[in-house]
């Protein structure tokens, strides 16, 4: 019988929660049986490595939340199409839900599946949960896409954003589970090197954790978030990107949270609004300029003579966290150790990979997205290309981050470099020593090594940069 069937809600690294979750909420309220899966499909098997330990904390954490209701996560690897096929001929199922995914994969996939499931007569439905606004809803005044942030932040600001809807009343359970293979065995960990034991101290996972985390911000750091967001030593950012990526909580709850405040007077809830909508403008870059992550977003910049070779000295050198230069290489540690990286040190090192060392910024991207837990598709490729300048709204490229100064502005007292730089100190910090642990055996490094003479002197390096641009201006078309 159709009503009895089945409803498959499949979950993705985007949405692994339970509230604020309208797919679930949807199947929820059909009255059937709803199955919950989580495919590890050809979309997951790009995730990097450090994400792809995380978003494992997340789907442990999803199991005991499903558990708690009598339902269960299903778990299957394969090509999606394969998959759902074999669910629905095991379960008998006549529907799926799921909440749209917008990167240039998921999109794909999806689409290619959904024409396949109806022509199967499978009611397949998506939902809008994991932005504020869908991309393609969301128009300038001249009905085209954005490209500046700011007039998306002024326009969309004022617009009403969807209420979260809640948890489920119920899960009916299916009168029987279908086979489900095991986290354990998907050894979500393998690519990790050695840095997963260094991580797990430090990281909370799951969407319980994900809820207290955006209170104990609001309640306690979003007075300080206008100043202390720049601040590299101080905890003044939220903290919630790793629960962001993987959808521990949705951005609507964050957003009517954030308002709710915002309404009461709190002073630094207009700057976190704003960079919750750097999230969105991000995927709807991405959404409406698909080769985002790949190419240039100002085609004339694969002009540009950035130095594809990876395998020199000085991008060693970047991605161990061995410039010589000491706000750089205390970000790249910071990741190697945390899996996050402050803002500030994000741009400065990117800054320093596509200008300093002339190095293309996808080298970049891609190292980030290995050894991000917070890896999100678009914030990274906007990130990326924001500091090269090459991508829409960008800095300049000859506004080149000098990190010395940088460290004079935003970590004055060197407590940032001092926590993540362990050589030169005679009693350096835990967090400092942890590098050495976290980072791959076969780069040989030790706290005991003398630190390195800069790679490039900063001087050279900025000069170098500069005499690109030149040498681009001259040779692109008027
Ligand atoms: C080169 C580069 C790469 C980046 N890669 C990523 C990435 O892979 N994943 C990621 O989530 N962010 C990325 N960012 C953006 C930003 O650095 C992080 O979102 C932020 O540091 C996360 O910390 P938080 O949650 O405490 O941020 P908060 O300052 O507390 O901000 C709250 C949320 O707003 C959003 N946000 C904040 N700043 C930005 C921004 N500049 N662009 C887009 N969204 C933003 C994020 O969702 C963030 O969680 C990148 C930035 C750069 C310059």
């Amino acid at each position: 019988m159709v009503q009895d069937a089945p409803i498959l809600v499949w979950f993705r690294r985007g949405d692994l929660r339970l509230s604020d979750n309208p797919a679930l909420r949807a199947a929820s309220e059909k009255g059937r049986p709803v199955l919950p899966v989580f495919l590890r499909d050809e979309v997951v098997e790009r995730v990097g490595a450090a994400a792809l330990w995380r978003m494992g904390l997340s789907l442990e954490s999803l199991q005991h939340d499903l558990e708690r209701f009598g339902s269960r996560l299903i778990l299957r690897t394969g090509a999606a199409d394969a998959c759902i096929g074999a669910l629905i001929a095991e379960t008998g199922a006549t529907a799926i839900y799921w909440n749209r995914a917008h990167d240039p994969a998921s999109r794909q996939r999806d689409t290619g599946l959904k024409a396949k499931l109806k022509e199967q007569g499978v009611e397949a439905r998506s939902f809008d949960g994991n932005l504020l606004f869908e991309p393609w809803r969301t128009k300038n005044k001249s009905g085209q896409p954005y490209k500046v942030f700011s007039p998306m932040w002024r326009a969309q600001a004022q617009q009403p954003v969807m209420e979260p809807v809640g948890v489920p009343r119920r899960l009916q359970p299916p009168s029987d589970w279908p086979e489900t293979e095991t986290l354990a065995g998907w050894a979500l960990a393998q690519g990790m090197e050695r840095g997963e034991s260094i991580l797990a101290k430090r990281v909370k996972a799951g969407e319980t954790a994900a809820r207290d985390r955006l209170e104990e911000f609001l309640d306690h750091g979003l007075d300080r978030y206008k100043d202390g967001r720049d601040a590299l030593a101080q905890d003044g950012c939220s903290g919630l990107s790793p629960f962001l990526a993987n959808g521990e909580i949705g951005i609507r709850q964050c957003w009517h949270a954030a308002m709710l405040r915002d309404h009461a007077g709190a002073s630094g809830a207009q700057p976190f609004l704003r960079q919750l909508m750097w999230r969105e403008f991000s995927w709807h870059l991405l959404f409406h300029w698909p080769e985002l992550e790949t190419r240039c977003w100002r085609p004339e910049w694969e002009r540009f003579p950035w130095n594809p070779d990876e395998n020199r000295s000085e991008i060693r050198a970047w991605k161990r966290g061995r410039t010589g230069v000491e706000l750089v290489d205390a970000g790249m540690r910071e990741m190697m150790v945390t899996g996050l990286m402050h803002n500030r040190a994000r741009m400065v090192v990117a800054s320093y990979l596509s200008k300093h060392l002339m190095a293309d910024w996808r080298i970049g991207r891609a190292w980030f997205e290995r050894h991000l837990i917070d890896w999100d598709a678009a914030n990274n490729a906007v990130g990326w290309q924001w500091v090269a300048g090459c991508g829409p709204d960008a800095s300049p490229y000859f506004r080149i981050f000098n990190p010395d100064l940088q460290a004079t502005r935003y970590d004055k007292k060197g407590s940032y470099r001092h926590r993540w730089i362990a050589e030169g100190q005679a009693n350096p910090p835990e967090t400092a020593l942890e590098f050495f642990e976290a980072c791959p055996a076969a780069w040989k490094l030790s706290a005991r090594d003398p630190y390195p003479a800069p790679v490039v002197a900063l001087e050279d390096g900025r000069r170098a940069a500069l005499d690109g641009l030149e040498r681009f201006r001259e040779q692109a078309p008027a």
